[in-house]
């Protein structure tokens, strides 16, 4: 008999910001989600309870993803009792920008290992089990536009988001026999948290669109690689930047 649950798609970086948008749009689109934050436990239940709110299964892992040990073990855990999920959101990152003869090593080693690593660290233990599913599957990584055009004061960053370019056009590859897409979300500017409201000032006049990107609009082309229409699309980058590249 085919399996009737609804799909669960796993979210890094849940508790706040585009993770959060993208969480919720999911549930709204009819996935069960996995959630996931660091440390903010509290706030990523209160996004579990929203999604429960519209219908949706949630659950709440936390672990830093770049602990690889820590990943390995929240994540195995978590299918052995609930299934594999059908996706992955990589969405966990950071930054620490500045000009590059001022860079530390912190600043470097925390913007790459969160970004790479955390891909790595995540991904790995999800791969064989999405495998053995038999059934499609989704795999959606947070890159940026600073992987595609590189920006001032983000050599760490843009570094690290193009790395994980590379390895999405790389497993896309290998997972597409598979019906496991994998793909790219590179947003331009979006107002969250990360982004102080000084840089989004000075980078509005660079945007075609003058203005900057929501959650909600990443949230909507998450989605949408998440989803059925999206079946035949893998290996690819989807901009949402306004028109800046
Ligand atoms: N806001 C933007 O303008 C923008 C633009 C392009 C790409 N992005 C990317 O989108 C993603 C989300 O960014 P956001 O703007 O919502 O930022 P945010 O800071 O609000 O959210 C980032 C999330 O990642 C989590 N996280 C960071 N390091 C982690 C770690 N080691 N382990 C576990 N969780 C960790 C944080 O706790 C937080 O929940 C990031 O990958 C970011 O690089 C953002």
């Amino acid at each position: 008999m085919p399996d009737s649950r609804p799909d669960t798609v796993l979210v890094t970086g849940s508790s706040r910001g585009i993770g959060r948008a993208v969480a919720l749009r999911l549930a709204r689109d009819g996935f069960d989600v996995v959630l996931h934050c660091r440390r903010q436990q509290a706030q990523a239940e209160r996004v579990a309870e929203e999604i429960r709110a519209l219908g949706r299964a949630a659950r709440v892992l936390c672990f830093d993803v770049t602990d690889r040990a820590a990943a390995r073990v929240a994540l195995e855990a978590d299918i052995e009792a609930h299934g594999a999920y059908y996706g992955v959101v990589c969405n966990a990152g950071i930054t620490a920008d500045g000009a590059f003869p001022a860079l530390t090593d912190t600043a470097w080693d925390s913007v790459l290992s969160t970004s790479l690593d955390g891909f790595y660290n995540v991904v790995h233990p999800l791969v064989m089990p999405m495998i053995r599913r038999r059934r499609p599957g989704r795999i959606v990584v947070m890159s940026s536009v600073s992987g595609l055009i590189g920006n001032r004061g983000q050599v760490n960053y843009s570094a690290a988001k193009a790395g994980l370019i590379g390895a999405v056009k790389a497993l896309a590859v290998e997972l597409a026999k598979r019906r496991i897409t994998v793909n790219a979300v590179a947003p331009g500017l979006i107002e969250t948290d990360m982004v102080d409201a000084e840089a989004t000032e000075a980078a509005r006049r660079a945007i075609p669109m003058q203005r900057p990107g929501t959650a909600d609009e990443v949230a909507g082309a998450v989605s949408f690689l998440c989803g059925p229409d999206a079946g035949y699309i893998t290996r690819q980058v989807l901009s949402v930047n306004g028109g800046l590249c």
